[in-house]
């Protein structure tokens, strides 16, 4: 499968092409074709339509934007590889953003994923479109929607009761009442709905797809499936081209000029326009204070052996800034104001910032802002295990700053050393 307009595709046609007239009628035909599909099959002599399938797939709705960030990578990166196979012509169908449990506004509408990344630097590394796209391909606008083939992943129960994992996976019945429409859409239905018990990587998903005719295929409770590989160049591709709306980046980058004395250009954590241009130099300097990632709520309530207390974190935070010798902190948190307000009283000798938006944001769009501000200081502290504090150490480990200053870690009674996952080109 290649794209018509492929440079390439086109000279090695031509040149198996006898006649001149012949290669005229295959240019003009494959130019048609462009303008109708953008993409066509180059089969022997002849370019022919391509015929789209789909692959959706949702998450367990109390599960929070980084971890979606993390199920996404799994998805990407199953169609990435689907590429190079005769399943090439699958796009991934990027679910809307909607009704998270931890964003307090409680966004009632569907947020598309341009929003919060940039569309354009995802796609270069996965055929991925947002649902409106894929309303509009499939010419829909208002009428009901189904989905040919629902697929709700499950775990093998047992697997966790023997801590025995091997990869399988069977149709099974259903652990749990499945539901029968999806995203919130209402218009978005399925009349084939299986549940599939399933342990292994993403991509053993491709299974599925050979064994099957539907042009539209979901899987729900994505996170079931795992990574491929945790940590190599495919995840590290995946993960880069995760650039953030660039809107919410100059954002970001006026808040830092403003208040913190940081700019790419001074903090050595410039990066190429495009993300496969990247070549993983370790120059960057970062911004003169220090970041905090601080997470509470409901993770401070699940794990107090990891979260500290407040008074804690200030004796923390400041045993940190006099060892760096710095004035300034930003802290990320979703803390309560009443919690944050403390926070800073504590902190009262130093100069404490966050970011609070002078203009309506989506929750959404302020925690993205947050994480880019972090990723940007001289020496970050996050949360242990903490998927918010993990996007920030990947997004440091993008811009190449020393290790020691990107995975560390707020305690709490415990204390073990964080994970170090360095980046992989
Ligand atoms: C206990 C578990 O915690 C896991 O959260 P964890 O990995 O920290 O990280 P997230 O999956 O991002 O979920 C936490 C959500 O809380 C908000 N949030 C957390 N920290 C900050 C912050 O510093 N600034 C701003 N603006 N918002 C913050 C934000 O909406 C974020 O997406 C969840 O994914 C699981 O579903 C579960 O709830």
């Amino acid at each position: 499968m290649q794209s018509c307009g492929s440079i390439t595709v086109y000279v090695v046609t031509i040149s198996n092409m006898q006649s001149e007239l012949f290669k005229y009628v295959l240019f003009t035909l494959c130019f048609k074709t462009i303008l109708m599909n953008d993409v066509c099959e180059m089969n022997t002599n002849r370019c022919e339509p391509v015929k789209y399938r789909y692959v959706f797939y949702d998450i367990n709705p109390p599960e929070g934007f980084n971890l979606r960030r993390d199920v996404y990578m799994r998805f990407a990166i199953f169609v990435h590889k689907l590429k190079q196979t005769n399943l090439s012509n699958f796009k991934l169908v990027l679910p809307p953003w909607i009704r998270l449990y931890h964003w307090n506004k409680q966004e009632s509408v569907q947020i598309p994923w341009s929003h919060f990344f940039d569309l354009n630097s995802l796609k270069q590394f996965a055929p991925v479109i947002e649902m409106y796209d894929f309303f509009n391909e499939i010419n829909v606008k208002y009428s009901k929607i189904k989905i040919d083939q629902v697929y709700i992943l499950q775990h093998y129960k047992e697997m966790f009761d023997t801590g025995k994992f091997e990869d399988k996976m069977q149709i099974e019945k259903c652990a749990t009442k499945p539901k029968t429409n999806f995203y919130f859409y209402n218009n978005i239905t399925s009349d084939s709905i299986k549940c599939l018990s399933f342990h292994g990587q993403a991509s053993h998903l491709k299974k599925v797809l050979e064994e099957s005719n539907a042009q539209t295929i979901l899987f729900d409770h994505a996170e079931v499936a795992l990574h491929d590989h945790f940590g190599n160049d495919i995840y590290w591709k995946a993960r880069r081209s995760m650039r953030f709306n660039k809107e919410l980046k100059k954002l970001a980058a006026d808040f830092r000029q403003k208040y913190l004395n940081s700019s790419d250009q001074a903090d050595g954590t410039m990066l190429p326009e495009d993300w496969q241009k990247e070549t993983g130099k370790r120059a960057a300097k970062g911004g003169p204070y220090l970041s905090v990632h601080l997470r509470r709520r409901d993770f401070a309530l699940g794990r107090p052996n990891d979260v500290p207390s407040i008074h804690e974190a200030a004796s923390q935070i400041t045993k940190l800034l006099q060892q760096l010798s710095l004035r300034i902190v930003f802290i990320a948190t979703d803390s309560t104001i009443q919690e944050y307000t403390k926070l800073e009283g504590l902190l009262s000798t130093y100069k404490v910032y966050r970011f609070l938006p002078v203009e309506p944001l989506t929750d959404g769009a302020v925690a993205v802002i947050d994480q880019i501000i972090c990723s940007h200081a001289q020496f970050f502290v996050g949360t242990h295990e903490s998927t918010f504090t993990f996007r920030i150490q990947e997004e440091r480990e993008i811009m190449g700053f020393p290790e020691h200053t990107t995975f560390n870690r707020l305690c709490g009674n415990r204390c073990e050393k964080p994970s170090v996952w360095k980046i992989v080109y």
